[in-house]
């Protein structure tokens, strides 16, 4: 058992606020964290918006990173990011920490303590999924449960060693739990969108058992545990696989496009359909990304004005299929093939869009870009790049989606190459900003749209 220390306040010292421990040792272990999106600016402010005990030597915290005020209690969120931390904190410093390892305070109501990352901890992982197997209330915090799906006790933890965007822990092979790092007001589609295809009866997607929440400073989700998809590969891994054997993939890029269509019609009878899409809107839409991408990566900027014409070209398409909750950043890492089957993972949307826009109704096409997209991606990890490869599963892919949904999507030209370009100007962003070496990925296809135009 850690040695931990209580954080009540201690007789001797008047309550203070533990960011005056804390502020200069996250400041400089933020940044290098994956999940932490401001790489690309320096961390100049930290404020606190809610620490509370979860259990001894445990602290959760939800730290606002940027400038601006911390609001007042019940006041809207302040702009910049939120994230969830879970801190252990004790007196004397363990050799057994290694990586979880953040520091120690040197000043304020914690000076002199230890301070490491509670999730790479297992004795705190532990006790969280405690919190978690029955409802229950920590300060702010509301752990909520599935009465008809009970998690066991004692199942032994394991931090997932992935690129993520954020964190997530695996219990005995049975559970996974996912922290969400980046934190925004309201329900997070991850929990909203799997507990409603659960309802509709969906086996493509693992239902959640139980989540938390915080209710200050706003209602946020904070975590959701759900069965563990045993012996699963993700879509990714066997797709690099296939092309290392020179394997085909064109009879599992079929099932996963059939998947989709799956996930696509239960998603649209859980949801109530909004208001229609409107292709001249997203357009603009579109536009202002790629301009604001364009002000932040010098190396799209010579593309601009190929790419403006997917977009211009948009606006003059028929309607295609009506808008509707989707999955929002759909690609090969967010599938598991267990069995025979496919599915489907990881319904946040993608990370950098407020929650609202992530929430809201969008054209199917988009989530199928997003898999072309990553067809893409796959083939050019090996050299020479493999074209024909990624051709082959596009087309397979399109006609599994089709012979489920009943309309095809390589019959919307241009919609899919609207729809291609804005996932690809995402990717640039998003590669610029998280892994700098994978830019050239999605540059070969901002040329090849901007260009081409195919
Ligand atoms: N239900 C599950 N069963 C098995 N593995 C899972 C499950 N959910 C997620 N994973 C694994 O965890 C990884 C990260 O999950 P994901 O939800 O995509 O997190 P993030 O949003 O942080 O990227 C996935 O790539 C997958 O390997
Ligand atoms: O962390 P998430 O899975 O929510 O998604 C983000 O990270 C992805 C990379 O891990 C990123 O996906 C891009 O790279 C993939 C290969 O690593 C590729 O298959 C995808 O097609 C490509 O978009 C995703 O864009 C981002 O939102």
């Amino acid at each position: 058992m850690p040695k931990t220390a209580s954080l009540r306040p201690r007789p001797a010292a008047p309550p203070a606020d533990p960011m005056v421990s804390l502020g200069g040792l996250l400041r400089e272990w933020l940044p290098r964290q994956r999940w932490f999106a401001g790489k690309d600016r320096p961390v100049t402010d930290l404020g606190l918006l809610s620490t509370t005990e979860v259990f001894p030597g445990c602290l959760h915290l939800l730290v606002q990173t940027g400038h601006g005020p911390v609001p007042a209690p019940g006041g809207s969120p302040p702009a910049g990011d939120c994230y969830q931390l879970l801190l252990g904190v004790r007196e004397r410093p363990s050799p057994r920490l290694g990586r979880a390892l953040i520091g120690q305070a040197q000043e304020g109501p914690l000076t002199g303590l230890t301070v490491y990352d509670a999730l790479q901890d297992p004795r705190s992982a532990q006790l969280l999924l405690e919190r978690l197997r029955h409802p229950g209330t920590a300060g702010p915090l509301r752990f909520e449960c599935d009465p008809l799906r009970p998690v066991p006790a004692g199942l032994v933890p394991r931090l997932l060693d992935a690129e993520q965007s954020n964190t997530s822990l695996v219990y005995g092979d049975e559970f996974i739990l996912k922290l969400f790092r980046r934190i925004q007001p309201g329900v997070n589609p991850d929990l909203e969108v799997t507990s409603a295809l659960a309802r509709q009866g969906c086996s493509r997607v693992p239902t959640p058992v139980a989540w938390f929440r915080t209710t200050h400073p706003y209602g946020a989700t904070l975590g959701v545990l759900q069965p563990f998809l045993h012996g699963a590969s993700d879509g990714w891994t066997l797709a690099l696989d296939a092309l290392s054997a020179g394997d085909d993939f064109t009879a599992q890029a079929r099932e996963l496009g059939r998947a989709t269509a799956d996930v696509h019609l239960a998603l649209a009878s859980a949801f109530p359909a909004g208001t229609p899409g409107e292709n001249g809107q997203t357009a603009t839409g579109m536009a202002e990304r790629l301009t604001s991408a364009a002000h932040c990566v010098p190396a799209l900027r010579p593309f601009v004005p190929g790419l403006r014409s997917a977009f211009a070209a948009l606006a003059t398409c028929d309607a295609g299929p009506p808008a509707q909750r989707i999955h929002g950043d759909l690609h090969l890492g967010q599938v598991l093939r267990a069995g025979r089957d496919w599915f489907v993972i990881d319904f946040e949307g993608e990370p950098s869009r407020p929650l609202a826009e992530r929430r809201s109704d969008h054209s199917p096409v988009r989530d199928i870009a997003g898999m072309l997209r990553s067809f893409d991606y796959a083939a050019r990890q090996r050299r020479p790049w493999r074209p024909e490869w990624a051709r082959r599963c596009r087309e397979a892919y399109c006609a599994g989606y089709a012979a489920r949904a009943g309309w095809d999507p390589r019959k919307k030209h241009g919609l899919l190459r609207a729809y291609e370009t804005d996932r690809a100007v995402y990717e640039v962003l998003y590669e610029a900003r998280h892994r700098p070496d994978w830019l050239p990925v999605p540059m070969a296809a901002i040329e090849r749209l901007a260009v081409r135009g195919d």
